[in-house]
């Protein structure tokens, strides 16, 4: 469903290589982790994927289709959380849903049912009718994350989801990504949180300077780390 080929890209006319000749193919119906400290090259990896930064070399597909060479058609397949959820403050919880519903060309009653449901779900109905600029951190990705979800996406990308989320809809994220998978979509996620990585992923990427150190299921990362059980051991063995 997703797949970066010698994907490369730097910074600063070359003086900063934020990502090296990374490759991944991931499958249809997966839910994938991507790791990885400070600086690694997550966060510019993603948005070469969603089409915010031109890869310098290297191919993006999604499903079939060249990411770059045809962009429209691979962003019709794929919602993005981007991990500052920085949208236009002008508008309205609503009037910004609506927007995303009008682009990808969401139809009125299914529109509203979702609307409902997901509104309900992260606890932010009340508010929808406020000025986004009067809400909080978390407020504002509850609202990108409704917004993201309203087109059911078949690829749901999202750079550091559970970042001031409660308790309670992370809880609920949690759920969403995993039933989406279960239905045959995909969701590739950056984090922080090891546990939720170790938790919720079938595969996991560990990416480090810009390079891919670790990649595969839970049990194939320990099984190349010998007596490193757990994910926090392997990833800090890795990333030292
Ligand atoms: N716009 C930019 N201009 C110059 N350098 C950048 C830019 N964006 C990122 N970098 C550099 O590229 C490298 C990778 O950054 P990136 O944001 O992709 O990392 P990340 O893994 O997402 O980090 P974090 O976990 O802190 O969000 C870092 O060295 C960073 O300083």
């Amino acid at each position: 469903m997703l797949r970066l080929e010698n994907i490369s890209k730097s910074y600063n006319k070359g003086a900063i290589k934020a990502v090296d000749n990374i490759n991944l193919d991931i499958k249809k119906g997966e839910i994938f982790g991507f790791l990885g400290p400070n600086g690694a090259g997550k966060t510019t990896t993603i948005k070469m994927i969603v089409g915010l930064l031109k890869p310098d070399s290297g191919k993006v597909t999604v499903g079939t289709v060249d990411a770059w060479q045809e962009p429209i058609e691979a962003k019709s397949m794929i919602s993005y959380v981007p991990d500052n959820p920085e949208i236009y403050d002008r508008l309205k919880g609503i009037e910004y849903l609506n927007f995303m519903g009008d682009m990808y060309g969401i139809p009125k009653e299914e529109r509203e049912k979702k609307l409902n449901y997901y509104l309900e779900l992260f606890s932010i109905k009340d508010a929808v009718g406020d000025l986004i600029a009067s809400y909080s951190h978390g407020m504002k990705q509850k609202i990108v994350l409704t917004g993201a979800l309203l087109s059911n996406p078949d690829l749901f990308i999202l750079d550091e989801p559970m970042v001031g989320l409660d308790p309670k809809s992370a809880f609920n994220l949690k759920e969403i990504m995993r039933k989406m998978c279960d239905e045959g979509k995909t969701v590739f996620f950056s984090t922080h949180v090891l546990e939720v990585a170790e938790k919720l992923c079938d595969r996991i990427a560990i990416i480090n300077k810009g390079k891919i150190v670790a990649l595969g299921t839970m049990e194939e990362l320990k099984a190349h780390a010998e007596e490193k059980q757990s994910l926090e051991n392997i990833f800090l063995e890795l990333t030292e």
